[in-house]
């Protein structure tokens, strides 16, 4: 279905899509061209911490919401040092900023980062297209001249092989371990160190949010983050008293190859376990259960999901292309949490022990804090573990 959507006077960026549809609009931020698969984000905030969110690696961000850019940036919102978001697709131009906390443009702040952006797309058009035919392929071109070779674009776009059997989560973790006693943003002070003698935590970057590691050092834990190739061996070298599998990008049955085998090995040693979104996936993974694409994912910040242990509906945010199909999980493990857009799995718990995780982002970054819950109750499982 051939198409195309003029939007602005001279079309300075395009996006193809590799069924052939293109739409033209305003270029910002880098040029050049990115391929990539297409998810729209519903959220009604934080696009920088969505840009910088290390689960985009190898997606390009369409925003539902129209006004991108009109608080600008700020470097206390980034998720991680670098975007990781190949671009982003929004439907007005950016912006003039108006937030006490802004610092800089998202346009300058985009080129700083070497990611495209394009602006003046028929948002509401894109989101249907993915929708109906699911996340797409795409290739995103931004040149100032506004010359574009659409054949090449969109045969690029069918030539990328997808996010199906990818691993992205080496690309994106840590080289080397750091200790994290940063806490949670507050008014009027900001961010703030967690001091005095913690719960020993080892935290595995397979894409680690920030905020994801601030909201386990304000739950009192004093967290040592590894590379996402640790071994268990590695991980149970410090002695810790808690493990936590952090949310990523790509395909988490690729990711599993050097996950599973560790996450076993740190089960084998009884330990309380809390995983969102990656390491979500990767504990079903290691404890038997499968993991499928979905059509389009789920990404905003207006998720309900309702905890089936108390019957209490979240409003949580979300950021997954991938989902642990309940069918498959094993005798022992109970699904906790469930979607109530889909009635996909939210959440998994080994009977019995303190091992759970969620698909979702408790973290918020953006979003809501209904889900702060999930990292005091992690952080009670270890206190109730050295009482006993
Ligand atoms: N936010 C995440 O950790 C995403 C997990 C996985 N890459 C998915 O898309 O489902």
């Amino acid at each position: 279905m051939p198409a195309s959507a003029k939007s602005t006077d001279k079309p300075t960026a395009c996006l193809a899509l590799s069924d052939g549809t293109v739409f033209y609009g305003k270029g910002f931020g880098a040029t050049g061209e990115t391929v990539a698969e297409l998810v729209f984000n519903t959220a009604m905030t934080g696009y920088q911490e969505i840009m910088t969110d290390p689960s985009y690696a190898g997606q390009v961000v369409t925003f539902t919401f129209p006004h991108v850019g009109n608080v600008g940036v700020t470097p206390e919102d980034d998720e991680t040092a670098t975007p990781v978001a190949a671009g982003m697709v929004v439907k007005w131009d950016p912006t003039e900023p108006s937030n006490w906390r802004s610092t800089g443009e998202l346009t300058d702040w985009l080129l700083s980062k070497g990611r495209i952006g394009i602006g003046g797309i028929d948002t509401r058009r894109l989101t249907r297209a993915i929708r109906q035919q699911g996340a797409p392929h795409v290739a995103l071109a931004h040149d100032p001249a506004g010359k574009f070779d659409i054949a090449a674009l969109v045969a690029k776009a069918r030539a990328w092989k997808g996010l199906v059997g990818l691993d992205l989560a080496k690309d994106v973790s840590c080289t080397q371990s750091y200790r994290w006693n940063e806490k949670t943003w507050a008014w009027p002070e900001g961010y703030t160190e967690r001091t005095g003698a913690g719960l020993r935590v080892v935290a595995i970057d397979y894409g680690a949010k920030r905020n994801i590691l601030r909201c386990l050092a304000s739950a009192g834990c004093d967290v040592t983050v590894l590379p996402a190739t640790a071994t268990a061996e590695d991980v149970l070298a410090l002695n810790p008293e808690g493990v936590f599998l952090s949310n990523g990008p790509g395909d988490p049955a690729a990711t599993g190859a050097y996950a599973v085998p560790m996450i076993r090995g740190v089960l084998d040693a009884d330990l309380p376990l809390f995983g969102i979104c990656l390491g979500h996936q990767m504990l079903a993974l290691a404890l038997g259960a499968k993991t499928v694409k979905m059509n389009h994912g789920h990404h905003g910040a207006n998720h309900p999901v309702k905890d089936l242990t108390t019957g209490k509906v979240e409003i949580t945010s979300m950021n997954h292309g991938f989902t642990v199909d309940s069918q498959t999980l094993p005798k022992g493990v109970s699904e906790t949490h469930v979607s109530l857009f889909d009635g996909s799995n939210c959440g998994i718990a080994v009977d019995g022990k303190p091992i759970f995780s969620v698909q979702y982002h408790p973290e918020a970054s953006p979003g809501p804090q209904d889900s702060y819950y999930l990292f005091e109750r992690f952080a009670e499982a270890i206190r109730a573990r050295r009482a006993a």
